[in-house]
């Protein structure tokens, strides 16, 4: 039985402010770091004990890895990083408030570009600032690859080639996984693990910084998946997830 820990990273500054995210690269605040830590701390109680580490090019998501890590004391384990792990890309959205969104747009039209699963957001010019294709750590990325906007189909097929071709072959040869990534490329994830239909996923909500365990079996079918941590305070907070996009 093989067991890998996905982990959405801690509360960003965006997230405190409730504003789409996706591709900009925003810092965790206190709250966040302080949730990266415990989640390293409930980890190393549980008897969690990694080889190897994946994470995203996205500061939010290396710092929580680094964080949790450290309280586990395993800074030295290698660290793989790739865009294919990158926050789904919210295209013209990043920047605006989720609730001012909803108050415009509804709630039901928020809703379709947060969580369906094949309508992507209004997509940014490429002459927008925010495209990456004007950020430097993204200059080796085919110009096909940079995204305008993504729904989650997209988000599946830049994160799945990654999993068969760079984590699985790990998780197979016996090394213990942790991936450290974001709430919509960990849903990637999660649907094709759990085995989501394109209509389910729509209520799958990942908090930050609570450690998600899937047990597969040998031809890595999952067997089981749970967070770590109290049952009610993980409820609580997937609520709030799904809450965000709701107009106040
Ligand atoms: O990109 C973002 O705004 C967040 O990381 C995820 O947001 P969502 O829960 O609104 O999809």
């Amino acid at each position: 039985m093989y067991k890998i820990v996905l982990l959405r990273h801690g509360e960003s500054q965006w997230n405190l402010e409730n504003r789409f995210t996706g591709w900009t690269d925003v810092d965790l605040t206190e709250k966040g770091e302080a949730q990266a830590r415990e989640a390293g701390h409930v980890l190393a109680k549980e008897g969690f004990r990694f080889d190897i580490a994946f994470t995203s090019l996205q500061t939010r998501a290396n710092r929580t890895l680094n964080l949790c890590l450290e309280s586990m004391n395993l800074s030295f384990i290698p660290v793989l990083k790739s865009w294919r792990l990158n926050e789904r890309h919210y295209g013209a959205l990043q920047g605006l408030d989720k609730s001012e969104t909803a108050a415009k747009y509804g709630d039901e039209q928020v809703l379709v570009w947060r969580r369906s699963y094949d309508i992507p957001p209004p997509a940014l010019e490429l002459t927008d600032e925010r495209f990456p294709g004007n950020d430097p750590r993204y200059a080796d990325l085919p110009k096909d690859d940079l995204p305008q906007t993504e729904c989650l189909k997209d988000c599946v097929a830049r994160f799945l080639p990654y999993w068969d071709m760079e984590i699985k072959p790990r998780v197979a040869e016996g090394k213990s996984v942790i991936i450290a990534a974001h709430g919509n490329s960990l849903r990637s994830l999660y649907k094709h693990l759990a085995k989501v239909s394109d209509e389910d996923i729509i209520g799958v909500n990942i908090p930050t910084g609570m450690p998600l365990v899937f047990e597969l079996n040998e031809k890595f079918e999952t067997e089981k998946f749970y967070y770590l941590g109290d049952p009610e305070a993980v409820k609580k907070a997937m609520e709030a997830v799904a809450n965000q996009g709701k107009a106040k």
